[in-house]
C-alpha cells in the first residue's frame, strides 16, 4: 500500500492541510494551464501574423495573473505543507512520550532508552516529509494527469489518450521496489538503531573506557558498526538512484511520445499549431507530479519505516490499569516471593520477608544476591513476579504505579540529581514545600551551611550535580527524599562511595526517619545495619536467617560469618593506616 492508513488515523486533522495544499497545487495547475493556452495562442497568431494590440495586452494580463496565482499558490502549498508537519511532529510526539509514561518505570523490560530516543527525534522528523510532502503529492499526482488529460482531450484526442495511459507507467514502477525496499529499509532502522544504541552506551562510560584503555578497541567496535550502516545506507542510496532513473526515462520518454504524437498529428492536420504547441508545453507537466511523487515515496518509505517502529512502540502491552490505592499505616509483608530476569535463571527463590510500620529492617548478603531484585519489585519496577507482596490487604501488583510512587521513596547509590537549581530539585520531592521546609531538610542533611555560602536555594546544579561532591550528591537526594514524605522509604546503598562524614550524617538521619516511617535499608556495610529492629540475611536469593544484630550474631550462621570477615578488614584497613 502507498498510504498508510494508521499513521492518518493517527493524526486525523492532517487531512485538511492534505487537502488544503493538494487544491493549492491544483489551483496552480489549472493557472499554468491558462497561462500556456495564452501563450500558445498568441504565438500561433504571431506565426499568422495577425496580432493586434489589445490580443498582446489580453496576453500581458492573463500572463501576470496566472504567475501571481501561481506564486501565491505555491506559498500556500508549502505553508499547509509546514502546518501538517508541525501538528504530526507534535502529535506523534506527545503520543510516544504519554506511551512512556504509560509504561511506567518498567518500561525497560520491554524496550532500550537508545531506540526510545531514536524513534522520537529522527523517527519523528522522518514522517515530516510523509505528511507535508508525500500525501499531498499522492492526491495531487492522479489529480493533475487527469485535469490535463480533460484539457487536452478537447484539443487532439490521440496525443491526450497516449500521454494519459504512459502515467500509470511510474506507480507501477514505485509499486514493484516497493517490496524490496521495504524490506531494505527496515534492516536500515535496525542498523541504525543497533548503533545509536552502541554510540550512546559508549559516550556514557567514555570515562570508564579511557581509564581501562579500552577505548580503542570500543573505537574499532564502533568503528565496524559504522561500516556496516555506511553500506547498508549505500545500498539504500543506490535503490533510491535506481528507481529513480527508472522513472526518468519513463516520465522524459513519456512526454517526448506526446510531443512526437502531437507533431504528427500537426503534420496530419489533425491538430492546428495553437494546439499542437499546447500538447508539446504541457506533456512534461503530465508526468512531473508523479515523477515528484517517486522522489517523495523513498523518503516517504524511509519514514514508513520508521513509523513501523513508532507503532511497535505505541503497541507495546501496558500494565492493566490499576485502580487500587497504597493503604495508609500498613504493613509490607513478602511471601514466597519469587523472580528471575530470564526464563530459566530464578534470582529470588521464595523469599518471605515483613517491614512493618516505623520499623527498620535491613538486607544484608553478599553481592549478586538479588537485594536490589527486591527494592526493584517493591518500587513496581519488575512486575513478573510470583508469590505474594501484600501492603495490608492489597496485593502490591494491584496498586496503580502513581500510588506507589507517592508512598514508597527509592533512595539508590546514583539517584538523579537534574540540571537546574537547588530549588527546582528539592520541589520535584514535594512541589508544595515552602522554604523553611527546604533549609529545614537541608539542615538536617547538612547540606545548609555549604549552600549559604553559594548561592543558598539558587545555587545552580550541572549535569548529574557534577558540580557537587559525591557524598553532597547524596545528602541532596536525602534531603529531597525527606520532603517527599512518604510512609515508606527504601535506601538501597544510599552511602556507599561517599565520604565517611556524609555517610555517618546520612545514616543518622535514617535511623531518626526509622522511628516515624518504615525504613528498607540494603547495604553492603554490616556497621550501617547494627541497629536495625530486623536484618534478613540473604544468600543466593534465599533468607538464610532473620533477626537484630545481636540474635544473628549469636546464630554463628552466615550473618555472623559476614561480620567477622568485615570487622576484620576494617581492623587491618585502619591498622594499615596507623602504621
Ligand atoms: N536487569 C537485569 N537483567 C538480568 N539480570 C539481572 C538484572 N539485574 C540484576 N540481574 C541479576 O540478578 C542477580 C541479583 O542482582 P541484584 O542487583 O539484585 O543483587 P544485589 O544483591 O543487589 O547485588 P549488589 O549488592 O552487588 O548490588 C545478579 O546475579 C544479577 O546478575
Amino acid at each position: 500500500m502507498m498510504i498508510d492508513k494508521r499513521l492518518i488515523r493517527m493524526v486525523p486533522e492532517s487531512k485538511k492541510y492534505v487537502a488544503g495544499n493538494v487544491l493549492m497545487q491544483w489551483i496552480s495547475l489549472a493557472a499554468n494551464v491558462v497561462l500556456m493556452m495564452s501563450i500558445t495562442r498568441f504565438f500561433a497568431s504571431l506565426y499568422a501574423k495577425n496580432v493586434t494590440g489589445k490580443d498582446f495586452a489580453v496576453f500581458a494580463v492573463i500572463a501576470v495573473m496566472a504567475v501571481t496565482v501561481r506564486f501565491f499558490c505555491a506559498i500556500g502549498a508549502s505553508r499547509m505543507g509546514f502546518l501538517s508537519s508541525k501538528k504530526v511532529k507534535k502529535t506523534l510526539r506527545e503520543a510516544i512520550y504519554t506511551k512512556l509514561l504509560k509504561l511506567g518505570a518498567a518500561y525497560k523490560e520491554q524496550i532500550r532508552t537508545s531506540e526510545i530516543v531514536q524513534v522520537a527525534v529522527e523517527g519523528v522528523d522522518q514522517l515530516e516529509t510523509y505528511f507535508g510532502a508525500y500525501l499531498p503529492q499522492f492526491f495531487y499526482a492522479m489529480l493533475a494527469p487527469l485535469t490535463l488529460f480533460l484539457v487536452l482531450l478537447r484539443v487532439n484526442v490521440p496525443s491526450a489518450v497516449v500521454l494519459f495511459v504512459c502515467v500509470p507507467l511510474i506507480p507501477a514502477a514505485i509499486a514493484a521496489v516497493q517490496t524490496w525496499a521495504k524490506k531494505l529499509l527496515s534492516k536500515y532502522w535496525g542498523q541504525y538503531t543497533a548503533l545509536g544504541d552502541t554510540f550512546l552506551e559508549n559516550l556514557q562510560g567514555l570515562t570508564t573506557l579511557k581509564i581501562y584503555q579500552a577505548d580503542a578497541f570500543k573505537n574499532k567496535e564502533m568503528n565496524e558498526e559504522s561500516e556496516k550502516f555506511r553500506k547498508i545506507t549505500m545500498k539504500v542510496l543506490t535503490m533510491q538512484l535506481n528507481s529513480i532513473t527508472i522513472m526518468d526515462i519513463i516520465a522524459y520518454g513519456g512526454a517526448a511520445l506526446g510531443v512526437f504524437f502531437s507533431v504528427t498529428q500537426y503534420q496530419k492536420g489533425g491538430v492546428d499549431l495553437a494546439g499542437a504547441l499546447l500538447v508539446i508545453l504541457l506533456s512534461a507537466d503530465f508526468f512531473i507530479p508523479m515523477r515528484q511523487l517517486g522522489s517523495f515515496f523513498h523518503i516517504a518509505m524511509n519514514g514508513m519505516a520508521a513509523s513501523d517502529k513508532i507503532f511497535r512502540f505505541l503497541e507495546l502491552p501496558e500494565a492493566p490499569k490499576k485502580a487500587a490505592e497504597f493503604p495508609k499505616n500498613a504493613e509490607i509483608v513478602c511471601e514466597n516471593l519469587r523472580f528471575s530476569y530470564e526464563a530459566d535463571r530464578e534470582i529470588l527463590k521464595g523469599i518471605d520477608l515483613r517491614i512493618p510500620r516505623e520499623t527498620f529492617v535491613a538486607i544484608a548478603g553478599e553481592s549478586g544476591c538479588g537485594k536490589s531484585t527486591v527494592a526493584s519489585i517493591l518500587m513496581g519496577r519488575n512486575r513478573g513476579y510470583k508469590g505474594t507482596i501484600r501492603i495490608g490487604d492489597i496485593e502490591l501488583s494491584d496498586i496503580s504505579e502513581s500510588s506507589l510512587m507517592q508512598n514508597i521513596t527509592y533512595i539508590s547509590h546514583n539517584s538523579y540529581l537534574f540540571k537546574g537549581t537547588i530549588r527546582e530539585n528539592l520541589l520535584m520531592g514535594n512541589p508544595d514545600a515552602t522554604e523553611d521546609e527546604m533549609w529545614a531538610v537541608l539542615e538536617q542533611t547538612n547540606l545548609a551551611a555549604f549552600l549559604r555560602s553559594e548561592e543558598g536555594l539558587d545555587t545552580k546544579l550541572a549535569e548529574k550535580a557534577s558540580n557537587l561532591s559525591g557524598g553532597q550528591c547524596q545528602r541532596l537526594a536525602l534531603a529531597r527524599a525527606l520532603l517527599h514524605d512518604s510512609p515508606v522509604y527504601i535506601f538501597d546503598e544510599a552511602t556507599s562511595n561517599i565520604d565517611v562524614e556524609s555517610e555517618n550524617d546520612i545514616m543518622e538521619q535514617i535511623l531518626l526517619l526509622a522511628k516515624k516511617k518504615s525504613v528498607l535499608l540494603i547495604s553492603h556495610r554490616l556497621a550501617n545495619i547494627t541497629k536495625a529492629d530486623v536484618i534478613y540475611a540473604m544468600e543466593q536469593g534465599e533468607v538464610k536467617e532473620c533477626g537484630t544484630h545481636k540474635e544473628l550474631l549469636k546464630k554463628n550462621g552466615l550473618y555472623q560469618k559476614m561480620w567477622t570477615t568485615q570487622q576484620r578488614l576494617e581492623r587491618y584497613g585502619k591498622g594499615g593506616v596507623n602504621v
